[in-house]
Formats: structure tokens, sequence, C-alpha cells
């Protein structure tokens, strides 16, 4: 945004000299980053149908002001209801790859013959407000983004068995037999990733849904609240 050459463009000719600019340039470049920076995002993983959306829901209706859902994109059709650039960015694989080539997103997969991913973009929308952004991403996904620099807090969500994974997905229905059958048998190498020890902060198993979003807001609230000075008791 701010860089050398834009900021030397608008100072009068006698000022050019880019060694006495160098200073003004670079504390521009650092205030931008932190103003851009905002807070620690939250990224939820886990095997489709382990709830993830459902928590998130709930996480977003209850804290409206304090959370933003990073608008991921797809490749995959829209299902009934589901609205372009709110629950998604549909797109094409043509323009998708054309973006990846031009390095706009932090993280992509391809889940169930469909490519999805998250664009810098995404997350920066919802970091200028000030609001914490939460990335729903594949495994693939997770590994990407713990490459970057952003930081973000990792929480894995797990369903209580596949039996019961295969119960809620064919209750959900929103997939044909062949899809949930693919769902099914990367759930499984899924849960081992989301259990190998190091891979994500905290996995709350999604048994009770009031049990596994209490979980959630209590790791948040624990790991993402500012904490306030104490106050210095040597001032006495
Ligand atoms: N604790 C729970 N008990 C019973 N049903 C649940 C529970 N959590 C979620 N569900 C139901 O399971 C189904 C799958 O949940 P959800 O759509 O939130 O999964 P998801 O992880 O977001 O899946 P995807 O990755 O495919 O979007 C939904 O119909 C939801 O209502």
């Amino acid at each position: 945004m701010f860089d050398g050459l834009s900021i030397t463009a608008v100072l009068p000719k006698s000022y050019l000299s880019l060694w006495r600019y160098l200073p003004i340039t670079y504390f521009f470049k650092a205030f931008v980053t932190m103003v851009q920076k905002g807070p620690r995002p939250l990224v939820l993983c886990g095997p489709s149908g382990s709830g993830k959306s459902t928590l998130l829901k709930r996480l977003l209706k209850e804290f409206p002001d304090k959370f933003g859902f990073s608008v991921s994109h797809t490749t995959r059709g829209p299902r009934p209801g589901e609205k372009d650039g709110v629950h998604y960015h549909f797109t094409t694989k043509d323009d998708m790859v054309a973006a990846i080539e031009k390095g706009e997103f932090i993280e992509t997969a391809t889940f169930s013959g469909n490519m999805y991913g998250t664009s810098k973009r995404a997350v920066e929308d919802v970091r200028c407000t000030g609001k914490i952004c939460i990335l729903d991403i594949e495994i693939e996904g997770v590994k990407q983004i713990k490459r970057t620099d952003l930081d973000p807090l990792l929480v894995f969500v797990m369903p209580p068995s596949i039996g019961e994974l295969e119960r809620r997905l064919r209750g959900r229905n929103t997939e044909d037999e062949d899809a949930l059958k693919k769902r099914l048998d990367t759930a499984s190498r899924e849960i081992l990733y989301g259990q190998e020890p190091d891979n994500f902060h905290i996995v709350i198993v999604n048994d009770k849904l009031s049990k596994a979003y209490s979980e959630l807001r209590d790791f948040i609230s624990q790991n993402m609240v500012e904490k306030k000075s104490e106050p210095d008791a040597t001032q006495e």
C-alpha cells in the first residue's frame, strides 16, 4: 500500500534523495502492517458432518460483533439456499486456478472432486473490521495455513463415531450416495490426523452439541480474550 515509490512520488524533487525517506516509508509500512494484522484467526477443521457449521452458526449468533466468517471459494455448485458471496464465493475451476497462480490464496484443497480455498482477501476483509476471522477448512488447508505467519488457533471437531457421523450426514440429506461414501472414507483419515499430538490446539468431540459448544466457547475465551494488565503490587 505505502511503498517507497508511491511516497517519494508525491514529495518535492529536492526531497527525493531516497535515503532520507527510508525511515518514513519503513514507519508507514510497519504501521499499515500493524493495522491490517488484527486479531488471531480461528480455524475450525473436522470431517464433513462433524458439526463445524452448526458450532460456527451458534458462535456467530451469540457473538455477532466479535467474530466474522471468512467466505471461502469453491468450484462446487451451490446447495439450495446458499448465496454467492455469503456462504461461499462460487467460482469456476479455470478462474480459481488462475487466482492460485497469482498467489491470491492462503490455502486450497480439493475435496470430493471440488476445489475449495481461502483467499487472503477473505481473511483481510474480516480482520479489517477488527473481528476474529473464523476459517472452516480441510486438513490440507490446515497444513498450508500453518506455514503462513497468521498464527491461527486450531480447533479439530470430532464426531463421536463413524457410525454417528454417517447417521448425521444421511440426516442432513445434502449428499448423494457416492459423495456420502467419499466423505466417510476421508473422515477416517482426517480423524487420524486430528488426533495426532500437536496438530491442533484442541480436539472437541461433538457428542452433545451443548457440551461441544461450551468447550469451544471456553477455549476461545481462554485463548482469544486480551489479558488485562495486572496491577503492579510493588508500587503500593
Ligand atoms: N451434536 C450433534 N448432535 C446431533 N446432530 C448434530 C450435532 N452436531 C451437528 N449435527 C447435525 O449433523 C449434521 C452435520 O453437521 P454440519 O452440517 O454442521 O457439519 P459440517 O462439519 O459443517 O459438515 P460440512 O463440512 O460437510 O459442511 C447437521 O444436520 C447438524 O444439524
